[in-house]
């Protein structure tokens, strides 16, 4: 399935992990509206070839009801699990085989600051993703804030969290619209895969 093609749950055909070992994928996670789609057509564009110089103006995106499974084929192929922050309730019948997460968070939209906030305490605390590495993505930067991202990382005491977590825990900011830090993601997904062996 392509990035954008948000699908409904068929019964809950969807609720059953592809469980090979080999299949070992990156998971990403936020609230709704925080810009996950968008990355991963972001991300396959810059790794498409015909990627570099001006991204141009960003492909529409839907609201992902249900799972976007992507490859991303850059020194080896990665395989993206981008779940719709409506999802949110069962996120968890998909950490099962997370080798690595990509938590985002709007950081244009303050009030949304701490239901992300919560929802990450509860991805950090889940057994299944002990050993997952994290990165937590700071979007949306070229949009104007009355709160700077370092307020933002203050006011959920971010430094406290990832000091208590299990997890290897490393923060970006990015914009997937302008293509800011798109090259940040990559190194380290590719690094985080190299992991994998
Ligand atoms: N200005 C700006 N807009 C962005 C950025 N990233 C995403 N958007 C916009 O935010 C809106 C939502 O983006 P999506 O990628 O669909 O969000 P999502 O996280 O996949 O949402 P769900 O699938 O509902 O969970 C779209 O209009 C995007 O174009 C960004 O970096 N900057
Ligand atoms: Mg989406």
């Amino acid at each position: 399935m392509r990035a954008g093609d948000g699908r409904a749950l068929r019964r809950g055909a969807e609720l059953r992990v592809p469980g090979g070992v080999k299949d070992r994928m990156c998971l990403l996670l936020g609230a709704t509206g925080v810009g996950k789609t968008l990355l991963v057509k972001r991300l396959q564009e810059v790794t498409s070839g015909d990627g570099k110089g001006d991204l141009g103006e960003p492909p529409p995106t839907r609201p992902t009801v249900g799972t976007n499974l992507t490859d991303i084929v850059a020194q080896r192929k990665i395989t993206i699990r981008e779940l719709g922050g409506c999802m949110g309730p069962i996120w968890s019948s998909y950490y099962g085989n997370c080798r690595s997460l990509l938590f985002m968070i709007d950081a244009s939209n303050p009030t949304q600051l701490s239901a992300s906030c919560v929802q990450l305490l509860g991805l950090l605390s889940a057994e299944q993703l002990a050993e997952a590495s994290v990165l937590i993505l700071f979007n949306k930067i070229d949009l104007p804030c009355y709160m700077s991202t370092e307020e933002m990382k203050s006011l959920i005491r971010l430094p406290d969290i990832i000091a208590c977590a299990k997890q290897d825990i490393t923060t970006a900011e990015i914009s997937a619209r302008k293509g800011i830090g798109l090259a940040g993601v990559l190194d380290w997904l590719q690094a985080t895969r190299r992991g994998d062996g």
